[in-house]
């Protein structure tokens, strides 16, 4: 436990562009969206293990609405899995990805590339059984610079948000918790990050969840 935190946990920007919004989603809305998950989760075109091109297999298990993420690239069918046509990229979860650049930006949202206009069109969503993480990498198979939302649910993580060129420090690592938001665009859009471990046990039971939930939202630039 933090001093800090017998004053709460304060929206925090802890690199230019990036903005961490602590417990953005209430509880009812954090339940509605796991509930949404399980249903995304579902075959066809459900939640999956990527392998990469290097032959290892994350830790996490992935399902893509809207755009299908494979290493390296989207298309619209599943096609490092069942081949299934990729689920819709559902209305509300954009309106709600629209809502969080325009609450973190505030009135610098003109100053952030694609922010002002943000046009999501894809969503991963990752789940972390205990033990998960995801190494260092860039979103970097978007064809524009809008701002990536992420959204997280369940277990605590140590998130690592690095610089945009290694994969070494300078990083700053910051703890996500279940209903945060977080928005990296402008100069950090396309800054390495990961997810160096999660803290099992930390969720409210009462969501119902085992392990860690992470929904990035984007826009992909493609047609
Ligand atoms: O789980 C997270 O917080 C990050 C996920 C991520 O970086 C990704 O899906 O590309
Ligand atoms: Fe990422």
């Amino acid at each position: 436990m933090f001093a800090g935190e017998l004053f709460g946990r304060g929206r925090e920007e802890p690199a230019p562009g990036v903005v961490l919004v602590p417990g953005w989603l209430g509880a009812a809305e954090q339940r509605e969206l796991v509930a949404e998950c399980r249903e995304w989760a579902r075959p066809p075109a459900g939640m999956r293990t990527v392998t990469l091109p290097t032959g290892g297999v994350m830790s996490v298990r992935t399902v893509c609405l809207g755009w299908h993420w494979y290493p390296y690239g989207y298309a619209r069918t599943v096609l490092d899995g069942d081949g299934a046509p990729v689920k819709a990229f559902p209305p509300r979860l954009g309106e709600l990805a629209r809502r969080a650049v325009a609450e973190a930006y505030g009135d610098g949202v003109g100053e952030i590339a694609g922010a002002a206009g943000f046009a999501p069109d894809v969503a991963l969503v990752n789940h972390y059984p205990h033990g998960a993480k995801m190494g260092l990498h860039k979103d970097r198979d978007e064809r524009v610079d809008a701002p990536v939302v992420s959204l997280s649910l369940g277990d605590s993580c140590v998130f690592r948000l690095g610089n945009t060129e290694t994969r070494t420090r300078p990083w700053t690592d910051l703890e996500l918790r279940s209903g945060d938001l977080l928005v990296f665009g402008g100069p950090m859009r396309f800054a390495y990050h990961g997810v160096v471990r999660t803290l099992p046990g930390t969720a409210d039971p009462d969501l119902g969840l085992v392990g860690r939930l992470n929904i990035t939202v984007r826009q992909s630039g493609l047609e």
